[in-house]
């Protein structure tokens, strides 16, 4: 389906939430916004009430017959069963999950025998270190890849439905097999959270008075190690063969730095401009190449609607904001607002902001 076509949201009406905590009740939020009636259902019905409290559906339970599609969120070690029960109970749906891990749960539900025609593995690439309907969002898939994982016994139907979700998410789809799909995790995703966690470990070990001088850049590398252990045991159960040799070749590159030391000047350097290199690769918005955005930083004055006021002038002088990030000088009660926009803009922006008034740093 081309993704500039009016989707036909009666596919996927009425959609069933299992699980709605953090992916569960953002998806309910992001279908039921776009007019898709969504049921949620948790195994603590508290999760579900705050969830459709939220306005992420309803807890109203659907008649089986009718609905289209299932959307499972619960934890990884309970997909299998859930998603099987889901097939069971709904002979009419299309039936993914949002697990991070995909392979071992299509072999589980292989293992059972079961038709898969309506089930399709899928795997949004947003989420946060905060669990539960609370920290939900109908944005959090907005410009998100959304990956799915096909097999061979997949229906075109159910296929259809799962990109409908995908497209209504405001995510981007993209096809892997499961096996590649968890080899590519395993590197971008179950890596980068166990070396945060590492770090965040090791400021268990230091004086706590140092750690007054904690800015940005150990808060920027440490976010995710606050991520619920009981959550990321399991993805990380899930994925052991994928990230077994990453994390030893990590290992050899932290013995290489080590030694890089007697050698700041040539060595280190290299090792700096070898990170330089790999934040590039990474995909900017819409899955485009990166871009190196320019930065302009502006001192807040500590008054109400400075922000919203900041805002204004930016959208004013045409440029459209790419990223923001807020430091606070407890000292001076003013705060600092670093605006990333496109490079080629920065002259302008920075000329327009001044004649607004804004002092700029
Ligand atoms: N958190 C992320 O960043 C993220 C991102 C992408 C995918 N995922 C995947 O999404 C799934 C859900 O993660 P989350 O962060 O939303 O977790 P969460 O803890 O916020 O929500 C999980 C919900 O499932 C419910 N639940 C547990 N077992 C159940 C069962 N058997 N039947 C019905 N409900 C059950 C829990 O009560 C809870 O409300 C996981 O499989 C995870 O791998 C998470
Ligand atoms: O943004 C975050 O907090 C995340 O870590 C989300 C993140 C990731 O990008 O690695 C974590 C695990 C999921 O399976 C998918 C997404």
């Amino acid at each position: 389906m081309p993704e500039t076509e009016e989707p036909d949201l009666g596919l996927i009406n009425s959609t069933v939430v299992i699980g709605a905590g953090l992916l569960g009740a953002s998806i309910g939020a992001a279908l039921t916004r776009a007019g898709v009636t969504v049921h949620l259902t948790d195994a603590v019905f508290s999760h579900a009430r705050v969830a459709a409290s939220l306005g992420a559906g309803t807890v109203d339970k659907p008649d089986p017959a009718a609905v289209r599609l299932v959307v499972v969120a619960t934890p990884p070690r309970s997909l299998a069963a859930v998603i099987g029960e889901a097939l069971d109970k709904y002979p009419n749906a299309a039936v993914t999950d949002v697990g991070s891990v995909k392979s071992r749960v299509l072999h589980q539900l292989q293992s059972t025998g079961r038709d898969l025609s309506r089930y399709l593995g899928s795997h949004p690439m947003a989420g946060s270190q905060h669990s539960g309907p609370m920290s939900a969002s109908p944005d959090l898939f907005v410009d998100r890849t959304w990956a799915v994982t096909p097999h061979r016994q997949v229906s075109e139907p159910t296929a259809d439905r799962v990109r409908l979700l995908i497209q209504v998410c405001g995510a981007r789809y993209t096809a892997f097999t499961p096996e590649d799909h968890d080899r590519a995790v395993a590197q971008v995703s179950h890596l980068p959270q166990l070396v945060s966690v590492l770090m965040a470990d090791h400021l268990l070990g230091i004086p706590s008075g140092h750690l007054e001088l904690a800015g940005q850049g150990l808060r920027d590398v440490t976010r995710i190690a606050g991520s619920d252990p009981d959550l990321w045991e399991q993805i990380i159960a899930g994925n052991v063969d994928a990230l077994r040799p990453e994390l030893e070749d990590v290992r050899t590159r932290l013995d290489e730095l080590i030694d890089a030391l007697d050698d700041p000047a040539h060595k280190v350097r290299a090792f700096l401009q070898r990170g330089v290199n790999g934040t590039r690769q990474i995909p900017g918005k819409h899955g485009a190449p990166a871009m190196d955005y320019a930065q302009i930083v502006i001192e807040l004055p500590d008054t109400p609607g400075a922000l919203a006021q900041l805002f204004r002038d930016f959208a004013d002088a045409g440029v459209n904001v790419e990223d923001i990030q807020i430091q606070h000088d407890l000292v001076r009660q003013v705060g600092y607002l670093a605006v990333s926009v496109e490079p080629g803009h920065l002259r302008d922006v920075q000329e327009a902001m001044r004649a607004a008034g804004w002092r700029l740093v």
